[in-house]
């Protein structure tokens, strides 16, 4: 059985004095059945574990070497040092900004579970492959080709987020968004036998607190890897909320 996840990417985002978000989060009274995450620009990484209380700290990219010489990279141990449990690996901006590939997110992968961090490893077509009708195709493809063979449900999360719902305001619709995790789970348990049930599936793009309970209605949707509507507590505690119902 997957684990509920509700996940908060603040991407290129906050300064110390946005932990008061953070702060805010992890003084609420968060509801029982959910794990809760917020992965701050790595600058923030070691502060926000001193005071996250019950929620997990991720960071959202990580070197797949351990050490070395790469200038103005951080490495999975590093993370682990700083307190980070989570981190976000391949996710759509990583992938055009800074050329990662599937064989990179793997890498990566494998680094983060060498080091004991879960990765939240992100898949996702672009406009015009949705268009072009390659969408099962593309994410079945970066599915299986950015997981290790050794990913399990307590070391892994795969995030769907289609390139096009990213902070555009468009979300993905309730047919596509089942249509998409449907197709993910029978991957994850083609590959990984009952082990894939354990995976936990997040839908990402544009979810708020005015859409989350629908998206978290739809089969397969174990959570959600959430953007802007991470940023201010108040935004992301009804998202958490209506996880828990769901
Ligand atoms: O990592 C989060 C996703 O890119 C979604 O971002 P968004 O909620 O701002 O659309």
């Amino acid at each position: 059985m997957a684990r509920k996840l509700a996940a908060g990417n603040w991407k290129m985002n906050g300064t110390g004095a946005s932990l008061s978000e953070l702060q805010s989060l992890a003084s609420s009274a968060l509801p029982d059945g959910v794990d809760v995450l917020i992965c701050p620009p790595a600058t923030l990484v070691a502060r926000a574990t001193d005071i996250a209380g019950p929620v997990a700290i991720g960071g959202q990219d990580c070197h797949a070497h351990a050490s070395g010489a790469h200038t103005g990279d951080t490495s999975a141990d590093m993370l682990k040092d700083a307190g980070a449990t989570y981190v976000i690996l391949g996710h759509s901006e990583r992938r055009s900004d800074h050329g990662e590939t599937d064989a990179t997110v793997r890498a990566k992968t494998e680094a983060a579970l060498a080091a004991g961090l879960i990765a939240v490893v992100c898949i996702g077509e672009t406009l015009d492959e949705r268009e072009a009708g390659l969408t099962l195709k593309i994410v079945g493809d970066q599915l299986a080709a950015s997981l290790p063979d050794t990913a399990t449900g307590a070391t892994v999360v795969v995030a769907y987020e289609p390139v096009w719902a990213i902070g555009t305001g468009k979300v993905a619709n309730l047919e596509q968004i089942g249509e998409v995790h449907d197709f993910l789970r029978a991957q994850l348990t083609d590959r990984f036998g009952a082990e894939g049930e354990n995976v936990s599936l997040l839908y990402g793009g544009s979810v708020k607190p005015a859409n989350a309970g629908e998206i978290f209605g739809v089969a397969n949707v174990d959570g959600a890897l959430v953007g802007g509507a991470s940023l201010k507590a108040a935004d992301f505690s009804p998202i958490i909320a209506a996880l828990a119902v769901s």
